[in-house]
């Protein structure tokens, strides 16, 4: 395994960041971890660059422990964190050649591991590093964690604040490197995301709630979702709440999710209803879950409240 967590808890003080984490990331593998902010992301990531200790459990990376054999892990890894870890004043070219050095090897010596990725940054090797847009900060930000050429990658919500397209661009440079046999770790809060790993970790208030491959995930879970549109979607969003054995109802994009409590579900019942209450161009259909409809379920079916996160 290239990646082992075992019981991991880690507390600040009275809040819990994460409880009894364990899940292993196998040679290869692109693997996802799926969650909000605060969910505790960061504090894995922390853990497993030796940045910071863990008050109960034990982890390896890359087969060496995170906590006795550190400087092999630093050595062994490329860790592209989630603020901007770059030298602002330094060039394109001189932030690579400074984390080339500082493993002691050259760019030219890895450069076909990062070549798809720098050579669209090339033409702006001699800009400061602060100047960039998000979207080439983010590609050089990735040179670097590269230039050493790690087993195992750790990229901590890498396109947070990245445009859509830029977001397309570097999952693509992401599965390109996967071909390479770089075992990745990645962190993100968008769920459409999650699709795009081999297998995904999903996580909230510090507590894994699904681990699988995401069509999976998918396959298996078993509530019918429902999209339901009118002309007032405010409205709706409430009268749904107000509709008898409703189980959940929550906007997405340009409908609410819609899932009943019990297998009586009648949806020219609910049309009814909600013409009843004033609704028109009422629509319903049956449609298939996405990530984002599970996470929600089971974090609401596990019941994980902020409250629940004090130690
Ligand atoms: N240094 C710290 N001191 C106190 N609480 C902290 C500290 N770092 C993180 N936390 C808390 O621990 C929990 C997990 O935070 P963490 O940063 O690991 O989550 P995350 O999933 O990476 O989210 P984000 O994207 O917001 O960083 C949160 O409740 C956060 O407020």
């Amino acid at each position: 395994m290239s990646i082992i967590l075992e019981n991991i808890t880690k507390s600040y003080k009275k809040v819990t960041a994460v409880k009894d984490i364990s899940f292993e990331v196998k040679p290869g593998e692109l693997f996802g971890l799926i969650g909000p902010d605060g969910a505790g992301k960061t504090t894995l990531f922390r853990i497993l660059t030796t940045l910071l200790f863990t008050d109960r459990g034990e982890a390896t990376v890359a087969g060496y422990d995170v906590v006795k054999e550190y400087k092999e892990i630093r050595k062994s890894v490329g860790y592209m964190p989630g603020k901007f870890s770059l030298y602002q004043d330094l060039t394109v070219e001189e932030n690579l050649k400074f984390f080339a050095t500082i493993f002691g090897t050259t760019i030219e010596e890895n450069y076909d591991l990062i070549k798809d990725i720098y050579l669209q940054i090339e033409p702006f090797k001699k800009r400061r590093a602060g100047k960039l847009s998000g979207g080439m900060k983010q590609k050089l930000a990735l040179s670097c964690a590269l230039i050493h050429k790690p087993k195992v990658l750790f990229l901590d919500e890498p396109t947070t604040g990245v445009d859509p397209v830029s977001r397309k661009e570097f999952w693509d440079m992401l599965k390109r490197l996967n071909n390479k046999g770089i075992t990745t770790l990645v962190s993100t809060p968008y769920m459409d995301e999650a699709a795009l790993c081999d297998r995904i970790a999903l996580i909230q208030a510090g507590r894994i709630l699904k681990i699988d491959t995401p069509s999976n995930i998918i396959e298996e879970h078993e509530k019918q979702i429902y999209n339901v549109e009118s002309k007032d979607m405010y409205k709706l969003i409430q009268d749904l709440k107000e509709y008898p054995e409703n189980d959940s109802v929550f906007a997405f994009g340009e409908f609410v999710h819609y899932t009943h409590s019990n297998d009586e579900f009648a949806p020219e019942e609910l049309k009814k209803y909600l013409e009843e209450k004033g609704h028109v161009k009422v629509f319903i259909e049956a449609t298939s879950p996405g990530i984002e409809d599970i996470f929600m379920d089971l974090s609401r079916t596990k019941d994980i409240k902020a409250k629940d996160n004090e130690v």
